[in-house]
């Protein structure tokens, strides 16, 4: 289902820090918009500290008609978690390092295209998930990835070289966890060096390690990267970049509707690029159409 609205009041959701991106402009920008469009407009900036208690307030009292949310894949998460499951949609500047979610709903990169979504747009019902009561409006993964945004998120840099240097460091003495996956449909038990969780299609890198998900249909996969010998590395990733994790005999995706992972050895989890403990049992859990975006017109 998606629908056409016309916004009138705006709370604007800033990430000062996100992505290593200049945002000295940003304010004014969104003040030159909003004056040109008649829109009455409030700006939040995130601290990191205490802030979905705050938008929660905020959105009660200002009561706005959209929330957009600048900044990369974390502060997305944040203003999602504040109007999941409520008629407010959630609108993207993308403004991170990756922007997962922006890319997945064909929202433009740019700052000025993206802010024109609020006068041109179509708003869309899309499905979110809950790993032990964490929502993921995106992509989760165990495992590998995990370990490397756990270290990407202590590290003093940002951007993708660094994120790359950490995973290159991280990949040539990584051993393999075990696993137990078990979904509605099939079992999966084994060694493996990455379970990616996700409704959506590709990390903020571009890998598609999902490339046939359908953010709104009622379904979700969990995509394995089973234990491979070192040499297949490049074999596998080439084969996630071309869209095709299917011809790798390493890769699997199980589609479903609900999933219990049993995590025997390691319990590091990363959920929309922020770094969780989830324990050992994860239940994961479907919300259909929860949470309502701001995305281009077809
Ligand atoms: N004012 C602030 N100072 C320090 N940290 C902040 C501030 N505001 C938010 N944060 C932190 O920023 C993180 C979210 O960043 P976000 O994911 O949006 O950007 P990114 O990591 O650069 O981009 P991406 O997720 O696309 O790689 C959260 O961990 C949050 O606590």
């Amino acid at each position: 289902m998606a629908t056409n609205s016309r916004f009138q009041k705006l709370l604007f959701v800033i990430n000062p820090i996100s992505g290593d991106v200049d945002k000295s402009d940003l304010e004014e920008a969104i003040g030159d918009y909003c004056q040109t469009h008649q829109l009455k407009f409030k700006i939040y900036n995130t601290t990191g500290e205490d802030d979905l208690a705050k938008l929660k307030d905020l959105l009660a009292s200002y009561a706005p008609d959209a929330i957009f949310a600048a900044g990369g894949d974390g502060t997305v998460g944040l203003a999602a978690r504040v109007v999941k499951n409520s008629e407010v949609p959630l609108g993207i500047i993308p403004m991170g390092s990756g922007n997962g979610l922006s890319k997945d709903l064909g929202i433009p990169q740019t700052f000025a295209e993206a802010l024109e979504l609020i006068s041109q747009h179509t708003i869309k019902a899309i499905d979110t998930l809950e790993l032990n009561g964490h929502a993921c409006f995106h992509i989760s993964d165990l495992g590998f990835n995990a370990l490397v945004v756990a270290r990407y998120s202590q590290s003093e840099t940002r951007g993708p070289q660094t994120y790359a240097f950490i995973a290159l460091q991280e990949y040539l003495d990584y051993d393999c966890h075990e696993y137990r996956v078990e979904t509605d449909q099939e079992t999966f038990e084994g060694a493996a060096f990455m379970i990616t969780i996700t409704n959506s299609n590709a990390f903020g890198s571009n890998v598609k390690i999902n490339p046939n998900g359908i953010i709104d249909d009622g379904i979700f996969e969990i995509c394995l990267i089973e234990s491979f010998p070192k040499m297949a590395a490049f074999k596998i990733m080439y084969n996630l970049y071309t869209e095709t994790p299917e011809n790798s005999e390493f890769t699997r995706i199980l589609s479903c509707k609900q999933a219990t992972i049993n995590n025997y050895t390691d319990t590091l989890a990363q959920i929309d690029g922020e770094v969780v403990e989830l324990g050992k049992k994860i239940e994961i859990k479907q919300l259909p159409k929860s949470l309502l975006v701001v995305v281009p017109r077809e």
